[in-house]
C-alpha cells in the first residue's frame, strides 16, 4: 500500500513521480502505458529480454525500487529502445519511440533538473 507519509519523506519518489507524469504526456496514444502484449506483438517476449513500460516504472517508484535518478532514466531509455528494436523503422511504434526518447531526454538534462534543487544529492 502507498504510505503517503513516507512518500513525503522520500523526495526522490516525489521527483520521479513528477518526471514520469511529464514523460507520459509525450505518449498521447498510450503506446507505452502498459506492458506490450504478445498477442498484439508476435514473438515480442522472444526478442525483448527486458520489457519496460510506464505502468511498471510507476510501480517501481511506489515500491521504492529506484535508488537514483539514473536508474529511472535507464528504464525510460530501455522502454524506448525496446520499441525501436522490436518495431521496424517507419512503423508507428518505432517513430513514436524515437520521438518519445528525444523529447524525454530533453526533459532530463541537468539544466532542466537543476531547478529541482538538491533533491538529487
Ligand atoms: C511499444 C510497442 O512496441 C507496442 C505498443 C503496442 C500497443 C500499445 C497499445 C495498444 C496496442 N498496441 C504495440 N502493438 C504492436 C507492436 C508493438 N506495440
Amino acid at each position: 500500500e502507498i504510505d503517503m507519509a513516507s512518500q513525503k519523506r522520500r523526495p526522490l519518489s516525489r521527483l520521479l513521480e513528477q518526471l514520469l507524469r511529464n514523460l507520459e504526456k509525450r505518449d498521447p496514444n498510450q503506446f507505452f502505458a502498459w506492458p506490450v502484449n504478445d498477442n498484439f506483438a508476435p514473438g515480442y517476449s522472444d526478442i525483448i529480454r527486458r520489457p519496460m513500460d510506464f505502468s511498471t516504472m510507476k510501480q517501481k517508484i511506489d515500491d521504492n525500487e529506484y535508488k537514483s535518478l539514473n536508474c529511472f532514466i535507464s528504464d525510460f531509455k530501455l522502454m524506448c529502445n525496446n520499441a525501436m528494436k522490436y518495431n521496424k523503422a517507419g512503423t508507428v511504434y518505432h517513430k513514436a519511440a524515437r520521438r518519445l526518447l528525444h523529447a524525454g531526454l530533453k526533459q532530463l538534462t541537468p539544466q532542466k533538473l537543476r531547478p529541482l534543487g538538491n533533491l538529487l544529492t
